[in-house]
């Protein structure tokens, strides 16, 4: 194919968000698509191969969090076999797909952009509302803004890679960087709570020319198989992206098999913790084996203990309103949540001091039904997620916690856990150490003498490193504290809430147990599924070095 012109993308901005005030016309228009689709269940999902539709012997549902009776979606499992078609399919369609010229790749993820934006904005809301508890806000933030803000700038950020050339020639040479895809296919294992993850899970590798076997999860079912929808009217080749569904029973054995496929060159992974770990240590083991062609790629983002240090001389107002944010929205069910609080005793006890007004704040908290819209907060994801919050509830009290507000949950309709507060004596007590992913929020109250202890306590209590924030209105105290917490959180927030990443504004990802930090919407991320080949080219041989025209070297003169 020749070459007509070297294109520049159109230039980048953050998807607008809308607000859904009473009156407004995206309040109406996404009422309606809600009640169209509440009207329509439940739908049904196959697998989806080469672009096809696949059912099979084995379906499982996902089931509304909100109204457990109901259901959103019947889902076709894919089995092994289909598995193994659906790679060697998704290979064979590799070497067409990598060949595309940059610019179309990328004018069919900026089509997917504008399909999001525009005709399917609500449709793909309604499904996260009502697949995975989301409130009209939280739907928009995550189904609309950011899987847009994910297309828009990951197409800029290739551009800005593709760019990026060897700074130097010699004389007579041309030095040139050329960004191959992996060889072998990519596999990406997704999570429930964002629908944006899901679909940028698979758009990262492809738009670099990979192929992608997809496993969403059985959480999400019914988002993610809009959002492949939108992949394929938007132009991606059949193939390229499988869609493949199985239920967390089935999960393991499904994961274990494609992870054993030689021709497996990458996993984009976002889920918990001990799952990711669970396949690093299978890719681990069977790289140590020789078993694959290359070195696989892994890259997983997971859980989090996320803190807010709020110290004396925080504005009290605005740390409270960050921290119920922070620890509420979405039910605790964000990776990034807010779940342990160190807190200043002075600022703790003082009158219309923190307690007084996080307390008067959560009171005024509405939980219920994601789709009616005065609510806050909804549904946790499922039983297990509601047996896992109030569990925890009950081992804080177990060990001495007192219960400041909410400790109760209620699931003869929903899965709806209360706002809940666990005040701590110990620093280490179980729940300021591990992940809830739930409405519970841990706080300690230290001493304001016991800073410098208080830092090592954040440090060290757990085993993540994720989000955490500092508010402080003492620039020596946020610099002092910014650098002691240094690892303690690959995304740090000063007077802000530690919830809330925006694409291509902080780009999002941790370390230590919370993952390998190679940072969600920014440019660093599509670097982990690229294999860099150097070209040298020569036009004049060895004119100019080697003596008279020929192989010597001028050194070995006498
Ligand atoms: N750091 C981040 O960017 C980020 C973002 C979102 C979610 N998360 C984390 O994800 C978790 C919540 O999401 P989730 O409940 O979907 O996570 P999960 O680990 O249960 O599931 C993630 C994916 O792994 C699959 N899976 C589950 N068990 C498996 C097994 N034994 N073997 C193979 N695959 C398996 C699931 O079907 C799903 O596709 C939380 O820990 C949260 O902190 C992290
Ligand atoms: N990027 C999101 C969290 C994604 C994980 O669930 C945030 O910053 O709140």
């Amino acid at each position: 194919m020749s070459t007509l012109g070297l294109f520049t993308p159109p230039v980048v901005q953050n998807e607008p968000l809308r607000h859904y005030a009473p009156g407004s016309p995206e309040r109406a228009g996404l009422q309606s698509v809600l009640t169209k689709m509440q009207q329509s269940l439940p739908f049904e999902v196959p697998c989806i191969v080469n672009g096809k539709p696949v059912k099979s012997s084995s379906t499982a549902t996902q089931v509304i969090p909100h109204d457990h009776a109901k259901h959103l979606c019947t889902y076709h499992e894919a089995d092994e076999s289909l598995l193994n078609s659906a790679i060697s399919d998704a290979l064979a369609a590799k070497k067409e797909w990598e060949s595309m010229p940059w610019n179309d790749r990328a004018a069919i993820f900026l089509k997917a952009a504008e399909l999001v934006s525009g005709k399917y904005r609500y449709e793909i809301m309604a499904a996260t509302m009502l697949g995975q508890g989301k409130n009209a806000w939280q739907a928009e933030i995550d189904a609309a803004a950011e899987l847009v803000d994910f297309l828009r700038f990951g197409v800029h950020y290739v551009e800005e890679i593709y760019k990026t050339q060897p700074p130097r020639n010699a004389a007579g040479v041309w030095n040139r960087t050329e960004y191959r895809p992996l060889e072998g296919f990519v596999f990406a294992v997704t999570p429930f709570n964002f629908t944006a993850i899901g679909g940028n899970l698979c758009f990262v590798p492809a738009i670099l020319g990979n192929v992608v076997v997809w496993k969403p999860s059985p959480g999400a079912v019914y988002a993610n198989y809009i959002t492949h929808k939108i992949f394929l009217e938007a132009g991606v080749p059949p193939s390229v992206i499988q869609f493949l569904p199985c239920t967390n029973d089935t999960a393991p054995s499904f994961v274990a098999k494609a992870l054993s496929h030689p021709s497996f060159a990458g996993l984009h992974f976002t889920g918990s913790t001990h799952v990711f770990r669970s396949l690093y240590k299978e890719i681990a083991i069977r790289t140590g084996e020789g078993k694959y062609k290359g070195y696989p790629r892994v890259v997983g983002e997971t859980g989090g203990k996320n803190w807010h240090l709020v110290h004396e001389s925080a504005e009290v107002k605005n740390a409270v309103n960050q921290s119920v944010r922070a620890a509420f929205e979405y039910q605790g069910q964000k990776c990034s949540a807010l779940s342990r609080v160190y807190v200043s005793s002075y600022l703790w006890n003082k009158q219309g001091g923190f307690k007084d007004l996080l307390l008067a704040e959560i009171k005024k908290i509405k939980v219920g039904s994601p789709i009616e819209w005065e609510n806050f907060m909804g549904p946790v994801a499922g039983k297990p997620a509601y047996t896992k919050s109030l569990s925890y509830i009950q081992k804080a009290k177990d060990e001495g916690g007192e219960i400041l507000c909410g400790g109760t949950g209620d699931d003869s309709k929903g899965y709806y856990v209360q706002p809940t507060v666990i005040l701590t004596k110990d620093p280490k007590s179980l729940t300021m150490r591990e992940e809830i992913f739930g409405p519970v929020l841990t706080i300690y109250v230290y001493e304001d003498t016991d800073f410098e202890k208080t830092l090592d306590l954040i440090d060290e209590t757990s085993e993540y490193g994720l989000t955490g924030s500092i508010f402080t209105s003492t620039r020596s105290v946020l610099i002092h504290a910014s650098h002691r917490l240094i690892n303690a959180a690959g995304n740090i927030y000063y007077n802000e809430k530690c919830t809330g990443a925006v694409v291509g504004q902080q780009p999002f990802g941790g370390s230590r147990a919370s993952g390998t930090c190679d940072k969600a919407g920014s440019g660093s991320i599509f670097g982990r599924f690229l294999s860099a080949r150097s070209v040298k080219e020569n036009f004049v041989g060895l004119e100019g070095e080697g003596v008279d025209g020929g192989w010597g070297y001028p050194s070995n003169l006498v």
